[in-house]
């Protein structure tokens, strides 16, 4: 199916909007009436930019209040009428998008509206034009798609049909099944669009917090299985009003928008099996969880990270053969410290932060297959004669993702000249979770590519009161695979984006005790923490003194326990967290996120 978004989704003029849709893959456009306004380029010219870039200007929009109208203001709507159906011609742009009035001057009145949209249709049928009529969510009289289907049948002119929009229809809680019962020739549009999980009257809501679908809590999977199972052979048209998306990179949003088209396309399309024109993705190849973690340090941070390691318990094991890289092990944990310089990035001196997420995985080629049909870039690298080619792409959070397979005969592992084995039992048993900070701007796409990259679930979607200001957390899991994302929910560039990389272990207090002997820094916890602790739970008096006297804090979910410390943060970024789950724990200890936001400042 074609693939369509508005201009009023991407940001700058005109020409760069069309140009980012197109490099991004789209067949189309919604053109919005003010980015044609504001342009130098006659409409004829913009006919032919967009013939050029590969692009059919599918829809012109909007046109408001033009129907249920007393005689005289109706003449004026058609006068208005003519001038856009003579722009569409010059444009080649086939129908006209008219929402349900606003007007006070409306009439609450379906025939007079049928007969005015009939006038209308007839009209444009002159101009070869086609009018979609939309039920915008605060419409006056026409607020939802059954109503606007109603007036569109009782106009009966075959130029007129409905335009549905996803965002309308969900937001008011109501039922899309219905859509079913459209004739398919009168689904003349269909406009897509996701909302986050907020509680807003409708106008303020759509115009501001739109996003792409995936990215919020309307299902629109169902949504679009509807309209599609109704017959609809219209273009999938992104129609996302965001703050964000009208002021940031238009060629990076265009591709998140395509990215959640082809995610939204491939799970209809296991819906609606017989349904051609949905192009599959490659399957998730499961994840086996991580095969390690890179972190880049440099020339100040690398004394203080690899000293944290190495009092965490793990050993230096290997040192790559041809770069500034060493590999460090205990149990299943790997980690990879890389000493780079940071000159070009984002990051100051003496940083640390992750850069590299090496994913297990049975069958590396087909997982990068995935990430990279997902639309994410090839990582640039260089590897030596001999070095084992792991497919890397780069995640939209700037992190690397590397596939692996690290018990094959070629696997990674033989990068690194081995040093020594590991002495001793591990104190930790493996990576846990990893927590990423993407910038702001960046959070929904980030999270979006690695839900579908990897088949992960959204298991938590929350807000921490930091007392520094309010963070926006959500973690994506499977049973192996566990990514936590936390970004503040006010821009500060100047707070450092805090990641972290969590150990799971079986004895937490054993580990707390050989952390202690082994000097690691670890994150002090106030007592005031320990006294609400005991007064809530049944924790024995002495667990509680050997809890406050290591930090470890507590969170419990029916039977389940969890049990977690922190070290200090190393450079301006990164920390390591140590973790026991107790039972079927399956959370990440989030009432005691601000609890250790504020430790973090103190
Ligand atoms: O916010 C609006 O006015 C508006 C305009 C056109 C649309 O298609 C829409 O969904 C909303
Ligand atoms: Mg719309």
């Amino acid at each position: 199916m074609r693939k369509s978004i508005a201009t009023v989704s991407l940001s700058g003029s005109l020409t760069e909007k069309l140009s980012a849709a197109s490099a991004a893959g789209f067949d189309g456009i919604e053109l919005f009436e003010n980015d044609l306004l504001a342009s130098p380029l006659s409409p004829k010219d913009i006919r032919l930019l967009a013939e050029d870039l590969g692009l059919r200007i599918e829809l012109y929009q909007p046109f408001r209040d033009a129907e249920a109208l007393p005689a005289d203001a109706f003449a004026r709507v058609l006068r208005r009428a003519e001038q856009k159906f003579a722009v569409m011609e010059q444009l080649g742009a086939p129908m006209l998008l008219v929402c349900s009035t606003v007007s006070a001057q409306a009439v609450d009145d379906d025939l007079l509206a049928a007969e005015q949209l009939r006038t209308l249709a007839e009209r444009a049928s002159e101009h070869g034009v086609r009018i979609a009529y939309e039920a915008l969510a605060w419409g006056r009289h026409v607020s939802d798609y059954r109503h606007s289907w109603r007036i569109v049948e009782a106009a009966d002119h075959p130029s007129l049909g409905v335009c549905l929009d996803s965002f309308h229809i969900l937001t008011l809680g109501d039922d899309p099944a219905g859509i079913r019962e459209i004739p398919a020739e009168k689904l003349f549009f269909l406009q897509l669009a996701d909302a986050p999980d907020l509680d807003m009257e409708p106008l303020h809501f759509s115009r501001h917090y739109r996003c792409f679908p995936g990215q919020g809590v309307f299902d629109l999977t169902g949504f679009t299985e509807h309209v599609l199972a109704a017959g609809y052979e219209g273009p999938l048209s992104l129609e996302v009003f965001n703050d964000v998306f009208r002021r940031t990179d238009a060629e990076r949003t265009a591709v998140d928008a395509m990215r959640s088209l082809i995610v939204l396309g491939d799970a209809v399309r296991h819906r609606l099996p017989e349904r051609v024109g949905l192009d599959p993705l490659p399957p998730v190849s499961p994840s086996q969880g991580f095969a390690f973690a890179e972190i880049t340090v440099d020339t100040r941070s690398e004394t203080q990270v690899r000293g944290m390691l190495a009092g965490l318990g793990f050993t230096l094991r290997g040192v790559h053969r041809t770069k500034p890289v060493q590999l460090w092990q205990q149990g299943d944990a790997r980690l990879v410290v890389n000493r780079a310089h940071f000159n070009g990035t984002d990051r100051e001196r003496g940083d640390a932060f992750v850069s590299v997420i090496g994913v297990e995985t049975a069958d590396p080629r087909s997982a990068a297959a995935r990430a990279d049909a997902l639309l994410a870039p090839p990582a640039p690298r260089a590897i030596g004669a001999g070095e084992s080619r792991l497919p890397a792409l780069i995640a939209p959070d700037g992190s690397n993702l590397y596939f692996c397979r690290t018990a094959a005969d070629d696997g990674w592992l033989a990068d690194f000249a081995p040093l020594r084995d590991g002495s001793g039992a591990p104190v930790l048993d493996a990576i846990d979770h990893i927590a990423l900070s993407p910038h702001a701007d960046h959070y929904d796409e980030t999270v979006l590519f690695y839900r579908a990259a990897f088949g992960l679930a959204l298991r938590s979607n929350e807000e921490i009161a930091s007392p520094h200001g309010l963070v926006r957390s959500r973690a994506i899991a499977d049973d192996h695979l566990r990514l936590i994302f936390n970004v503040p929910v006010l821009l500060d560039d100047a707070a450092p984006r805090l990641q972290h990389v969590a150990f799971s272990c079986t004895d937490i207090f054993a580990a707390a005790a050989h952390l202690r002997t082994a000097d690691v820094p670890l994150l002090p916890i106030p007592g005031n923490y320990y006294e609400d602790l005991a007064a809530r739970t049944d924790l024995p008096a002495s667990t509680l003194t050997t809890m406050r006297d290591h930090g470890i804090l507590y969170d419990r979910s029916g039977e389940a326990e969890f049990f977690h410390l922190y070290t200090t943060t190393a450079g301006r970024s990164l920390f390591f967290e140590v973790v026991q789950r107790v039972g079927s724990y399956t959370g990440y200890g989030a009432p005691n996120a601000p609890i250790r936001r504020a430790a973090q400042h103190l």
